[in-house]
């Protein structure tokens, strides 16, 4: 295959006036660097006024940026989090230093905080401090002009940080000021020094505002900039030489940023993340059985070695009341929008769309906030904290609930190891695949000890295969959970593989709430007939497919290793109806009694009963009906290809 790279030709009217613009840009740096007298550098930049313009410039814009740090920080957090009327007015704020010529900020300066200003007064009074002809002025002159640059920086920095990962802190526990150390900054961290780089560049280079708010004083507020504007009228070779400085710094600040002002290269290692080759982990069982590692079946997991029953009414977008015994694990599914997200955060204290009160044993926590629930909820990525490892992040609930460092680490690594990645503790996420990093997040959920947990979709990520495997681990563990388990889900053999109960949602209320069985049998919609409208026996598997449980055999095409035990997942349009016992290749044939015929959509499902296998529900069309004359009580004949049984590992 040809590896050429064709590059399309800019257009001239286009590329002339960009190579101008470029010309125009780098013509004065040239002039500094041809008009340097690089002999006489060393003596320019050691003189004493130099130093001294120096060692000020370093302290005011230290002391800038530090301030900066100290109020922007919070301002961008708030720009970027909290909603409130006048936010855009806030904004334009912000970036007006940005966009004033300098000297009229000096102005303003003087009129606010002057000896004259409206608060020089009172500053003066109170506290004895003069900012005009201080250097405290030309720090104030600086931060006034900088501090744009760090909360526009760190604004957009969170405003692209998935919230998931602070509601998935609070859910383990945390209290928003721990949330927005451990998690939110540590993860806007390349923003955050990006923003404070520039912020310091540009207090560095500060002029206008300094001279005309704080003066030209030699040693307490005549700074570089200050310095190099002195020079030029008295001795024009030395200013050359302080103005190559700052353009050293200016151009050292750049190239370290690299276009790394905005966005946060989270999103970067996350695609990292996403990279990584799914692999089925060596601790779990393989589809031949063999189990290669330290995943303890049937271990009973007491999450707080409590039993929660729960007990929800829900109003709001959702309207509707839930009440599950300690142990049971729900599958909640619903077609896109029917609120089952909702639900979750409505538990969570998370949204204002939808108002749970909330009984989680005897404790109301309908007035807590998040953080104090203990709701554990692993959303639909997992959202580990890409900055900790798999051990950091397990103990991180722990450690919010405040349990010793080495205590946190050793219960983390505790279940790390029950859920068969203790292996991998010292991992980042980043470095985890697919289904290594659901079973993380699922461990530092349990580790948090929740009365409630909330899972969005777990195995949604992931492969066929591993999707396999994770439920099989996530079936082990959730059967010694003692409180109430929400899975959402949009996969049926899921909601029937892992639930005790299928709660289908539509439009925010409980269309239906029911064994996966029951549901399976008598959806009540041609929705919850397509989503699990499937049959779904529970067995033993054996050489050539399955034993069933209440007694009868299945041969199933694909195999499992014997003994396992399976559900049989037969779609109802794989299952053909016969008035006569069929001949040829379905081995799997059995006589039976039209039970029920009932219409969805526009086809017909046929319950059908016998005395070998369990109900089957067949899903045929008007017309087949028709012609084989089918009724309620009609003798028949049923038949399922191997090929067409999907054997689901218990
Ligand atoms: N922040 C929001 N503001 C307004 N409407 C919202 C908001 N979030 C969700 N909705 C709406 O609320 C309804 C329920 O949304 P929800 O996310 O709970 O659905 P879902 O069942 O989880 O859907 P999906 O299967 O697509 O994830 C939808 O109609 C959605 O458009």
């Amino acid at each position: 295959m040809s590896r050429l790279r064709i590059r399309p030709r800019p257009p001239l009217a286009l590329a002339l006036p960009a190579l101008l613009a470029v010309a125009f840009l780098l013509l004065p740096l040239i002039g500094i660097l041809s008009r340097t007298q690089w002999g006489e550098l060393g003596t320019h930049l050691t003189s004493p006024g130099v130093v001294e313009a120096l060692r000020l410039s370093l302290v005011v814009s230290l002391w800038a940026l530090g301030l900066s740090l100290l109020l922007g920080v919070p301002l961008a957090w708030l720009l970027a989090r909290v909603p409130f009327k006048g936010k855009a007015l806030v904004r334009s704020l912000v970036l007006l230093p940005m966009v004033l010529p300098p000297t009229v900020g000096g102005v303003a300066l003087l009129l606010g905080f002057g000896r004259r200003g409206l608060l020089g007064p009172w500053l003066e009074g109170t506290f004895g401090i003069t900012l005009p002809f201080h250097t405290s002025g030309a720090v104030v002159a600086a931060t006034f002009v900088a501090m744009p640059f760090l909360v526009i920086s760190l604004e957009g920095a969170l405003g692209g940080l998935k919230q998931s990962y602070e509601e998935t802190a609070a859910s383990l526990g945390a209290p928003p000021v721990r949330v927005f150390f451990t998690v939110t900054l540590p993860m806007v961290a390349p923003g955050l020094v990006a923003g404070a780089a520039l912020t310091w560049a540009r207090a560095l280079g500060e002029f206008g505002a300094t001279i005309t708010f704080a003066g030209n004083l030699p040693g307490t507020t005549q700074t570089l900039p200050l310095q190099v504007y002195l020079l030029l009228q008295d001795k024009p070779e030395a200013a050359t030489s302080v103005s190559l400085l700052l353009l050293a710094i200016a151009m050292g600040v750049l190239i370290a940023l690299r276009g790394r002002w905005t966005g946060t290269p989270v999103a970067a290692k996350e695609a990292g993340a996403a990279a990584v080759t799914e692999e089925p982990s060596p601790s779990v069982p393989g589809p031949d059985g063999g189990d290669g590692g330290p995943v303890p079946d049937g271990e009973a997991v007491r999450a707080d070695g409590g039993d929660w029953a729960l007990h929800a009414e829900v109003t709001g977008f959702n309207e509707l009341t839930l009440d599950a015994g300690p142990g049971t694990t729900i599958a909640v599914v619903g077609e896109n929008g029917a609120g089952k997200t909702t639900l979750l955060r409505a538990l969570l204290g998370l949204t204002p769309r939808a108002h749970a009160r909330l009984r989680l044993g005897d404790t109301d926590v309908t007035a807590l906030p998040p953080h104090r629930r203990q709701v554990a909820w692993v959303p639909q990525d997992g959202a580990l904290f890409p900055h900790l490892t798999a051990l950091a992040n397990t103990a991180y609930g722990l450690r919010a609930r405040g349990a010793g460092r080495a205590e946190a680490r050793r219960e983390a690594q505790d279940w790390l190891d029950r859920l068969g990645v203790g292996h991998l503790a010292r991992r980042k996420p980043a470095q985890l695949s697919g289904g290594q990093a659901q079973r993380v997040a699922l461990a530092r959920a349990l580790a948090a000890r929740p009365r409630l947990l909330l899972l969005d979709e777990p195995l949604a990520a992931l492969d066929q295969t591993t999707r396999a495997h994770v439920r099989h681990t996530l079936r082990t563990h959730l059967a010694g959970f003692g409180g109430v388990c929400l899975i959402v889900t949009h996969d049926p053999v899921e909601a029937v593989s892992l639930a005790d109960r299928v709660l289908v949602l539509s439009d925010g209320r409980t269309l239906q709430d029911a064994a996966p069985a029951e549901v399976t049998r008598r959806p009540r919609s041609p929705w919850v007939a397509r989503m699990l409208g499937r049959n779904a026996w529970p067995g033993t598997a054996s050489a050539d497919g399955m034993a069933l449980g209440p007694g009868g055999r299945l041969v199933v095409a694909e195999s499992l290793p014997e003994g396992a035990a399976a559900l049989a997942i037969i779609a109802p349009e794989a299952v053909a109806v016969h008035r006569e016992r069929p001949g040829g290749s379905p081995r799997n044939v059995w006589p039976g009694t039209v039970r029920e015929i009932t219409a969805v959509g526009s086809r017909l499902r046929v319950l059908v009963g016998s005395a070998e296998v369990p109900d089957l529900v067949a899903e045929i069309t008007p017309e087949a009906a028709a012609e084989l004359g089918l009724a309620d009580g009609a003798a028949v004949w049923t038949s399922v290809k191997a090929t067409e049984v999907t054997l689901v590992r218990l």
